[in-house]
Order: C-alpha cells, then structure tokens, then sequence
C-alpha cells in the first residue's frame, strides 16, 4: 500500500531552500530526489527564464502542473517544487495526496537576501524584488500551510540543521495510511 511517507515533498517561496535541502535530504535517506523546476526544464530543454519568455507566466504553468501530476503519483520521492505550485488547486490536491508535505518557510528579507544576484527567477526581475517577495508571501504563506503536513522554520535552521530535522521526522513518523496491527487475542479463561 502507497503511505504518504513514501515521498517528502517541499513548498516554500523563491530561496526558501527546497532545492538545496531536498538534494540532501535525498542523498541520506536513499531516496531519488527529483525538483519540478528542473523537470519542466529537462522536458522543454530550455531554462525557466526561456519559458516565460516564450510562453509568459500561464505557460510555464500548464507545463509544471503536468510534471506536478506526473511526479505526485510515483513513490520514494524527495520532491523539491517550484515556488508558485501552490497557487492551482489541482496542484495542490495532487502534492497532498502525493506525499508528506513539508513547507520551507521564511521571512521575506532573508529571501531576498539569498536570492538577489540570481537572475534565474523571472518573478523577481523587477524594480522591487523585495517588495514582490513581500507580496507573495502574503498571497502564498496560506496556501503553502494549507497543504502542509509540517511547517519548518527555515530561517533558523541551516540547510544542514534542516535536513537532521527532517531525517528525525521520516525516521520516526508513523505510516499513514497503514492499518494499525490487529489487537493479540485475549488468552480464554479455562
Ligand atoms: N539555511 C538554509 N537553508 C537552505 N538554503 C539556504 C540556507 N542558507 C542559504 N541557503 C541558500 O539559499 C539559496 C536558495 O536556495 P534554493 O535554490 O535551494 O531555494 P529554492 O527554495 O529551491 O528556490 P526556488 O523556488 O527558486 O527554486 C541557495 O544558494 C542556498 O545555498
Ligand atoms: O515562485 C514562483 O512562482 C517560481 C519559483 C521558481 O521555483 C520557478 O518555478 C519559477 O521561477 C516560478
Ligand atoms: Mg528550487
């Protein structure tokens, strides 16, 4: 029977450290990590920013929900996801039903700070990053808690500390979905 526990998925906005964190959340617990972004970006054969160049925002987003429907049904996952996954219902259905879902958060400053001399994000390519950080904080933090079975404070943690956390939590967490083990039989009376 597929548990939840089966993938770990992570959410967060733009810096929050999905990628980084899920490489190696990956690597110690054997697990295969794959991150949307780099699969919408392996199937199209160009990079994000391309993709939004060509085919604006809406169209980038066709293509992650497709690879977001594709990888949320396979198992033995460590999924990194793109930060606006959140946004489509249908998205979000699929991360809930497709594994245990972390969500990455920090405040928007420290994003900024740790995304500013990245020209890979086309979102933040405008006059204010920080001020854009800051809007969609406020548009996505409920979204993201909405689909989360776990809310880390990733400001505090290193992406190191993040990682033992999390390897604590998918060592010691109960299989969802599991049957709990029938009671023993109670011995009968002679
Ligand atoms: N405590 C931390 N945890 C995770 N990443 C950190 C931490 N401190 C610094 N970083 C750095 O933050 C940067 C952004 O991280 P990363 O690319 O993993 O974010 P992301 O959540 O995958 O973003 P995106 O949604 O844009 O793909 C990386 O350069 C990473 O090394
Ligand atoms: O927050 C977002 O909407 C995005 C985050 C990145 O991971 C990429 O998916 C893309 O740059 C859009
Ligand atoms: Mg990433």
């Amino acid at each position: 029977m597929k548990t939840k526990q089966d993938n770990i998925i992570l959410v967060g906005l733009m810096g929050a450290g999905k990628t980084t964190i899920g490489r190696l959340l990956a690597k110690r617990l054997g697990k295969r990590f794959v991150d949307s972004d780099h699969e919408v970006e392996s199937r199209t054969g160009v990079s994000i920013p391309v993709i939004f160049e060509i085919e604006g925002e809406a169209g980038f987003r066709k293509r992650e929900s497709m690879v977001i429907e594709d990888l949320s049904r396979e198992s033995g996952l460590v999924m990194a996801t793109g930060g606006g996954v959140v946004l489509s219902p249908e998205n979000r259905e699929a991360i809930k039903a497709g594994g245990f879902v972390v969500y990455l958060c920090a405040p928007p400053e420290l994003l900024y700070a740790r995304t500013r001399n990245d020209r890979n994000r086309p979102l933040l390519q405008v006059a204010d990053p920080l001020g854009r950080l800051r809007q969609l904080y406020v548009q996505r933090d409920p979204l993201y808690r909405e689909v989360a079975d776990m809310v880390i404070d990733a400001s505090s943690h290193s992406a190191n500390a993040s990682v033992q956390l999390l390897l604590r939590v998918a060592q010691s967490a109960p299989l969802v979905g599991v049957e709990p083990a029938p009671a023993p039989p109670t011995p009968s009376t002679p």
